[in-house]
């Protein structure tokens, strides 16, 4: 047989990737944004090649023995997008929207947050598909502490250290705390931020992401000349982030006008008491079912359309569409959730003028006082809450500044202009160490 001298047409088969997450809406989305920011950039396309794929995937398997006697066994992943800057961090989702692709484009997504708010940190996520509110106290214990185990090969305070998010809390963090530290034999409390203040975490955490949001609505009202104390706004998720969020906006005399969870609205254009909504949410297990005031609607989405100044999704994902997009009507955006809005509703959004604050922004305060917790539990030695804040929101005002500048000398949109910075900070990083040189 003669050796052929064509080129070959492939150096190899095609990307498994393409089956795994490549194929979900979410993940082609998220890179539908980078892909823009690749373009504004101008940026070496073999760096853009190895960024738009995750370093590593772990996909686990979960059993559970429920209290019915029967195991279920639950599908949990941790995705590693890239550890560039620092030792990777995100957050772990329980919801049952959980999936490859969805926690993928979460990852990449840590990845520019933490690069925008200039920390050594990476980008990671995880998450179980699971709904946790069918489940029991132990049943939810068991299935963290499992999940932790399966993922333990892959985390530790100087390499990927995981967090709360979507469905999960303070006590989840605490109990993986645990099961890390009992498989390493001796205590490891750096493998994880967002614990109870009693087991290492930080003051202000459970604040973070939430008050983080509103620096940054400061920040976007005094660019526009709006004065934030006279705004009307709306939540849409009234968990962490957006409880938080109400209660600083009415602290600053905002009007909320309406506020959801899953089970559905409340709204009220004379105003909803944000304190009182807490705390019956807080004595009803999460729950706004059943709050006296305001007209409750069993669709949560209406609250996404309320008219307002100030629009806050702080829920799950894509639920700002091109289908929907003519029903929203505020003037900012503030984007508390990862991913709320989706490509085609960014578009119609910007051409009305609404100012968007994009997520990796926008809700980057999580990560920024996680990052915090990291390096007091690092020197055992703890900052005051004033000193945590004052911190917090200096990272989120020079971090949304920046933003301005960059929408100034690209052109751009505040949403490219953000995964710009951030894009930047790691290309430098990987080159300034060998890579793609
Ligand atoms: N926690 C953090 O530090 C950070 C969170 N984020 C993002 O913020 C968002 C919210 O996270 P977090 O507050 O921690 O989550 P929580 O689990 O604390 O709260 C989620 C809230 O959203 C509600 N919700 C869930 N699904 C829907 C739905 N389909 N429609 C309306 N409401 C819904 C829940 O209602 P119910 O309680 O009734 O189920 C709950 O009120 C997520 O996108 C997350 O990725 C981003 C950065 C950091
Ligand atoms: O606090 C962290 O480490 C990560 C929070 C998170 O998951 C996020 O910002 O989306």
């Amino acid at each position: 047989m003669t050796e052929s001298t064509a080129p070959r047409r492939s150096y190899r088969a095609p990307d498994p990737g393409e089956h795994l997450w490549g194929a979900s809406p979410i993940y082609r989305r998220t890179v539908e944004n980078f892909n823009k920011a690749v373009e504004v950039l101008k940026l070496d396309a073999n760096v853009a090649a190895r960024l738009r794929r995750p370093e590593r995937v772990l996909v686990v398997s979960v059993p559970v023995r429920m209290d019915d006697g029967h195991v279920e066994v639950f599908t949990g992943y941790r995705v590693q997008h890239n550890d560039s800057c620092g030792p990777y961090k995100g957050g772990i989702r329980y919801s049952v929207d959980v999936d490859l692709g969805e926690v993928c484009s979460l990852a990449m997504q840590m990845t520019w947050k933490t690069a925008l708010v200039g920390l050594p940190l990476g980008g990671a996520k995880g998450g179980v598909s699971v709904d946790p509110r069918m489940l029991s106290y132990r049943e939810v214990q068991d299935l963290t502490r499992r999940y932790t185990s399966e993922i333990s090969p892959i985390i530790g305070p100087e390499t990927d250290i995981p967090a709360p998010d979507m469905g999960t809390s303070e006590r989840h963090m605490a109990w993986i705390m645990d099961t890390y530290s009992a498989r390493q034999g001796k205590l490891s409390q750096g493998v994880v931020t967002g614990k109870p203040v009693d087991v290492g975490g930080s003051l202000l955490r459970r604040e973070a992401t939430g008050k983080g949001v509103v620096y940054c609505i400061d920040e976007a009202a005094k660019h526009l000349g709006i004065d934030v104390s006279k705004t009307t706004f709306a939540v849409h998720g009234f968990g962490n982030v957006g409880s938080v969020a109400a209660l600083e906006m009415a602290a600053r005399g905002a009007k909320c006008v309406a506020v959801a969870d899953v089970g559905g609205a409340l709204i009220d254009p004379r105003g909803l008491d944000v304190a009182a909504i807490v705390k019956y949410a807080e004595t009803h297990n999460g729950t706004l079912d059943g709050f006296a005031d305001g007209s409750r609607v069993a669709d949560p989405l209406q609250a996404l359309y309320a008219k307002c100044d100030v629009l806050i999704p702080a829920a799950t994902g894509n639920v700002i569409t091109g289908e929907n997009a003519h029903k929203i009507d505020c003037r900012i955006l503030a984007e508390g959730a990862n991913a709320p809005t989706m490509v085609a509703a960014d578009t119609e959004l910007q051409n009305r003028g609404v100012f968007i604050i994009p997520d990796v922004l926008c809700n980057a305060g999580g990560v920024t006082v996680s990052y915090f917790e990291w390096v007091q539990g690092g020197m055992h030695f703890f900052w005051s809450a004033d000193e945590i804040d004052q911190r917090l929101r200096s990272i989120l005002t020079t971090a949304f500044a920046r933003m301005l500048e960059e929408m100034k000398t690209s052109g751009t949109s505040t949403r490219v202009a953000a995964l710009c910075l951030g894009i930047k900070r790691v290309d430098r990083v990987m080159r300034a160490r060998g890579l793609f040189a």
